[in-house]
């Protein structure tokens, strides 16, 4: 039996705001800073260990996978990076209140931008200042920069770095943790537990908050579960959902 540790980034300026963040850069809140060590002192209660953590390469899940670490003393660890764990691109909606779009085009609507597995939001013009296409550390990968993403183009692009990736570091034996977005988790979440499309809708995930999976042979869930208090984790993630509401 294998077990992987999925940490969506604590708290950020923007989901502080109430803004749609996708793959804008901002960084995490005092907030956000005492969930990611919560995170590490949880795990590091709970006998957990690691040999390897996988990341994204934006700041609120790079500080956060640090922040755990540096809780566990083991800030030492290989940490590999990839854009493909960025959070899911939210194209010309990056930088807008959620609750503001909520008013302008009802609930009904954002859920749908927020949630759906492949409507995409509306998306940015190549040549908007908020495009990440002149961003160095994406000048590698040009062709793949999205202007937008549904949860499926999500999955598309997550999918070849767990294959090719994370699923064979787990299966040689490394114990892996991995700190993502609250859309990147999802796409891997789906992708696991075989979450049909239309029920991926009510899955969200908190901020900062450990997600076990223990994993048979294939890499087949067993079972997974929050560490902690699992009242305080279905709270934390019914305000996630609550975000997209008007009032
Ligand atoms: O704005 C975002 O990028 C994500 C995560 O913060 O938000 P949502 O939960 O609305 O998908």
């Amino acid at each position: 039996m294998y077990k992987l540790v999925l940490i969506r980034h604590g708290e950020s300026t923007w989901n502080l705001e109430n803004r749609f963040t996708g793959w804008t850069d901002v960084d995490l809140t005092p907030t956000g800073v005492a969930q990611a060590k919560q995170a590490g002192q949880l795990l590091k209660e709970a006998g957990y260990d690691f040999d390897i953590a996988y990341t994204s390469v934006l700041k609120r899940a790079v500080w956060t996978l640090w922040y755990a670490l540096e809780e566990m003393s083991r800030t030492w660890l290989p940490v590999r990076h990839s854009w493909r764990l960025n959070e899911r691109h939210y194209g010309a909606l990056q930088g807008l209140n959620k609750a503001d779009m909520a008013k302008q085009y009802g609930d009904e609507q954002v859920l749908i931008w927020r949630r759906s597995y492949d409507t995409p939001p509306p998306a940015l013009e190549a040549t908007d200042a908020r495009c990440e296409r002149s961003d160095r550390r994406y000048s590698a990968y040009n062709a793949e920069v999205p202007l937008t993403e549904c949860l499926k183009d999500t999955v598309a692009r997550v999918l070849p770095f767990w294959n090719e990736t994370i699923a064979p570091s787990i299966k040689s034996g490394q114990r892996v943790l991995i700190a993502a977005h609250g859309n990147s988790i999802r796409a891997l979440v789906k992708y696991l537990d075989n979450i049909a499309d239309d029920a991926i809708v009510g899955v969200n995930i908190p901020n900062g908050i450990p997600l076990v999976y223990e994993l048979d042979a294939d890499l087949k869930p067993i079972k997974s579960y929050y560490l902690g208090d699992p009242a305080a984790a279905a709270a934390a993630a019914a305000a996630v959902a609550a975000q997209g509401k008007k009032a």
